[in-house]
């Protein structure tokens, strides 16, 4: 199967970029509320729970408050009516005429009380709900990203979308509270407008007519902020890469010295503002057209309003009634207004869980057969290239072709080339970081995928000439070849002895226990080549029957290489090596040579056999050695 055709297979590779969604678009998102609920509902039952019914309660309140507000307002007009007024209270109250109205003021209290009460209850559920479900999702999000293929990682595309879940996972997770309250609203709404329906049906026809323009108002203007976001994700994670550039340990040696910083900074202050203009742009629109929306609707709520009042001043409804009636009308108004503007904002957001939901459904195309081949221990025959080809994704160049040779079992082969011949590439593949568009690659008669994946890496330690300096301890920096041995002091200190790595811990405040990197507090910065040995360490924590050093000794002085590979030598015990290297002293320690020229082998043998073929090889040789006379 060629890369090319895998490419277009993936959904990634073709999503079209929304220039501005359509209101089908962004309902069609709201298909991704139902399994967001979901996922809420696993984070947590109990606290989901609680706050759903919470809220259920706190919804049909303050129809229940208005009601009796009224209650409150009909009793005092009918005590003003049946007594007249009272100057002197004494006498309402010995004679019980205030009982009613006290004991509908205590429930007034009562229930103002409690709906605040629930209201803090709900608010804190929602909250807890909130942080426990972002931790899960960022866990999530880690293990999935940690499946993906390596190719996945050099994606620009996977990285735009990477950087929204990750925001989405930070930024979106009001989207729990604003559902909940949206339902807590639609039921309080309902429950008013029963209220209204009864007195005067034709008053909600009135308050959607009034609703509806700024409804539809908000939905494309959310949808216009989506589009925006979507569309500066690059510029977006540029400003982040630049921010980093511009302030952290690692690059300030380097920035100071090239005097980078006016540069940084003017590109950072360039492209933020570019994506303000586009923000505002949004912004100014939504202002304008939001104030014409919200007048129309002013309009419809007075309109209603003079007409409740004409009736009561009709004698159609009564003093009551007239609080009742635009009490209800003016809460309903806000309520359906945010009801409205909060379901396309809900939309919105859906939008966003797009993302989220879209990067989870990448899937890894390197993985293990579901019988894997049992793994050879020893490996007898070794991994034989058949006319191996592959091309990076997107990449019009082969990066390596034609490749056909055998790593024999227990044998050290070199690679030599010039920068960009296709060494690590050959490493890559040799390790199933990237399977081949062309050819195979066998393991004793085996094609690597017949293997399980973690059988294979278990078994071929590979330090790639970019290793990683963790900001661990020296310790934990030695064990990430093996993770699971964190704790196995003597295997760690093993495998620094094989890589003289234990001189630069015995140098170290702390020893083993030393915090390196100047990230942490009393972190200790090493030089470049004591990193490397720390780094070499790494590849002996494993049981690898395979090592692959791509460059293992770029950074060490000439006597650390000299040992490094004397120890490699008498402790390798018959095991296999690929060493890519530009040093020949290094190279000619090999069993055997690869030299590799544009991406395919020019020449292979033995030092001398190179040497005395005169090729591309003794030519290098040449040249690396009339620099030392
Ligand atoms: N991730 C990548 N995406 C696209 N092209 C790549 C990628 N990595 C390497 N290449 C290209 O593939 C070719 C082979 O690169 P490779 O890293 O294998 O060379 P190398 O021999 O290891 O070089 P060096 O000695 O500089 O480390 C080069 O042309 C390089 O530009």
């Amino acid at each position: 199967m060629s890369r090319h055709y895998k490419a277009s297979a993936r959904p990634r590779r073709v999503e079209p970029r929304p220039e501005s969604s359509s209101l089908r678009e962004r309902l069609a998102a709201l298909r991704n509320v139902p399994p967001f609920l979901l996922s809420i509902w696993h984070t947590s039952h109990w606290l989901t729970l609680c706050s759903v019914v919470l809220r259920l309660v706190r919804a049909v309140l303050p129809v229940a408050t208005l009601y009796v507000g009224k209650l409150i307002i009909d009793e005092v007009m009918h005590l003003l009516r049946t007594s007249g007024p009272h100057p002197d209270m004494s006498g309402w109250l010995s004679n019980g005429m205030l009982h009613h109205l006290w004991m509908l003021l205590a429930l007034e209290f009562t229930l103002a009380v409690s709906a605040d009460l629930l209201g803090r209850v709900a608010a804190m559920c929602d909250s807890l709900l909130t942080e426990l479900y972002s931790n899960s999702t960022s866990v999530r999000l880690m293990e999935h990203a940690a499946s993906l293929d390596l190719e996945d990682f050099e994606d620009a595309d996977l990285q735009d979308r990477l950087d929204r879940a990750r925001r989405q996972v930070a930024g979106r997770s009001v989207l729990l509270s604003q559902l909940l309250g949206q339902a807590q609203d639609a039921i309080t709404i309902i429950s008013f407008a029963i209220g209204l329906l009864v007195y005067a049906p034709w008053l909600i026809v009135l308050l959607l007519v009034a609703l509806v323009p700024s409804f539809v108002g908000e939905m494309h203007f959310n949808a216009q902020s989506y589009a925006v976001n979507f569309q500066w994700t690059p510029e977006r994670r540029e400003l982040d890469y630049l921010r980093m550039v511009g302030a952290s340990a690692q690059t300030a040696k380097e920035v100071k010295s090239f005097g980078l910083n006016r540069f940084l900074i003017d590109r950072y202050a360039e492209l933020s503002q570019s994506i303000y203009r586009a923000n505002r742009r949004v912004a100014f629109r939504r202002a304008g057209w939001g104030g014409v929306f919200t007048t129309i609707g002013t309009i419809g709520y007075y309109t209603a309003y003079a007409i409740i009042a004409f009736r009561t001043v009709r004698g159609d409804f009564s003093i009551g009634d007239l609080t009742f009636l635009s009490g209800s009308f003016r809460r309903l108004r806000t309520l359906l207004d945010s009801l409205l503007s909060g379901f396309s904002q809900v939309a919105g957001q859906a939008l966003y869980l797009d993302d989220l939901f879209s990067f989870f459904r990448i899937e890894p195309e390197i993985l293990s057969p579901e019988n894997p081949h049992p793994f050879p221990n020893p490996i007898r025959e070794g991994i034989m290239f058949e006319d191996v080809g592959f091309r990076y994704p997107g990449a019009e160049r082969w990066a390596v072709r034609h490749l056909n040779f055998t790593l024999r079992a227990g044998e050290v082969l070199a690679l030599v080339g010039e920068n960009g011949a296709g060494k690590t590439t050959l490493v890559k593949l040799l390790s199933r970081l990237y399977d081949p568009d062309e050819g195979r690659i066998l393991l004793d008669g085996h094609p690597l995928s017949d293997y399980s994946l973690a059988e294979l890496r278990a078994n071929i330690g590979v330090i790639f000439q970019d290793y990683v300096r963790y900001y661990f301890t020296a310790s934990d920096n030695i064990a990430v070849g093996r993770i699971e041995a964190r704790d196995d002091e003597v295997r760690i200190t093993d495998a620094a002895r094989r890589s003289i790595a234990d001189a630069v811990i015995a140098r170290l405040p702390k020893g083993y226990k030393q915090m390196l990197g100047k990230l942490f507090k009393e972190g200790v910065d090493l030089s470049g080549g004591e990193w490397q040995k720390i780094a070499i360490a790494r590849a002996y924590m494993r049981d690898a029957q395979l090592l692959v050093l791509d460059e293992p000794t770029a950074a060490l002085d000439a006597r650390s290489e000299f040992e490094v590979f004397q120890r490699f030598k008498e402790l390798s015990h018959g095991r296999s090596a690929v060493i890519i290297s530009h040093r020949f002293s290094t190279v000619r320690m090999a069993d055997r040579i690869i030299v590799m020229r544009h991406g395919q082998i020019s020449e292979m043998g033995s030092h001398e056999q190179l040497v005395a073929a005169g090729g591309h090889y003794a030519e290098l040789f040449e040249l690396q050695a009339a620099g030392y006379r």
